[in-house]
């Protein structure tokens, strides 16, 4: 997969490079391009925003410069993309998000700052390429970098050889509609507090109804609504107890 990242603080992306996503980049899993949008300003001030039509506080981004950006880096590889354009406006990026794009062949991410991108230059991308404007979260963040990183960790780590076991990716929390329960490595008892017993019984069965039964337990206490959305048929009759 290929990940271009277009953003005025190209600085922001430097953690893309480090741990997992950085050995991903080197074993060519992944291949991770960062531009800086001023590139494609033509003027002294490299002005990439302007005042709203019909006012309102804050600024804009210019269509042209980002017209000319995606033009280019679009151009720079034949394989197909989907453009995404971080925004709290944006539909909810979620676990089922990342395992979608994790099928793509190319990723473009638009980072907006200020009060976000002319919408013509989304209107006209979604001409061309599937669009998608996402959101991470109800919370208003100053641009989109921070949201990429989280975006880009969240579908590279579902990419064939990115994760040492893959298996983890299947049980992680939300893949199966319930968080993860609590998790537990040696001492057996640290600080008076000691490894629930079931889990160091052998017992594989009463290890994971245990495990199930935390989850359920848990997403009922934190995520009542993840419970209320899972499918009918996705509780067995021991899980109805909560
Ligand atoms: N929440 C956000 N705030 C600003 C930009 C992008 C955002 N997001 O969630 O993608």
């Amino acid at each position: 997969m290929r990940i271009d990242v277009v953003t005025i603080f190209p600085g922001y992306l430097a953690p893309l490079r480090e741990a997992l996503l950085g050995r991903a980049i080197e074993a060519g899993l992944v291949e991770v391009a960062v531009h800086d949008l001023r590139d494609w300003t033509h003027d002294v001030h490299q002005a990439v925003d302007d005042a709203p039509y019909g006012g309102g506080p804050g600024m804009v981004m210019k269509p042209q410069v980002w017209g000319e950006a995606l033009d280019a880096v679009l151009a720079a590889d034949e394989r197909p993309a989907r453009l995404v354009v971080p925004t709290p406006a944006g539909r909810p990026f979620r676990q089922s998000t990342a395992q979608a794009w994790a099928g793509e062949q190319r990723l473009v991410f638009a980072c907006g700052r200020y009060e976000g991108i002319d919408q013509r230059v989304v209107d006209e991308a979604a001409a061309r390429m599937p669009v998608d404007e996402v959101s991470i979260g109800d919370y208003v963040l100053v641009g989109g970098e921070v949201a990429v990183l989280v975006m880009v960790e969240a579908v590279a780590r579902l990419l064939p050889g990115v994760l040492g076991n893959p298996v983890s990716a299947e049980q992680d929390s939300f893949s199966d509609g319930l968080l993860e329960g609590p998790a537990y490595t040696r001492p057996l008892t640290w600080r008076g507090l000691s490894v629930p017993e079931v889990l160091r019984s052998g017992h594989h069965g009463a290890i994971a109804r245990w495990r199930r039964d935390r989850a359920l337990e848990r997403t009922a206490d934190r995520r009542p609504d993840l419970l209320a959305a899972l499918p009918a048929d996705a509780l067995d009759a021991a899980d109805r107890a909560f």
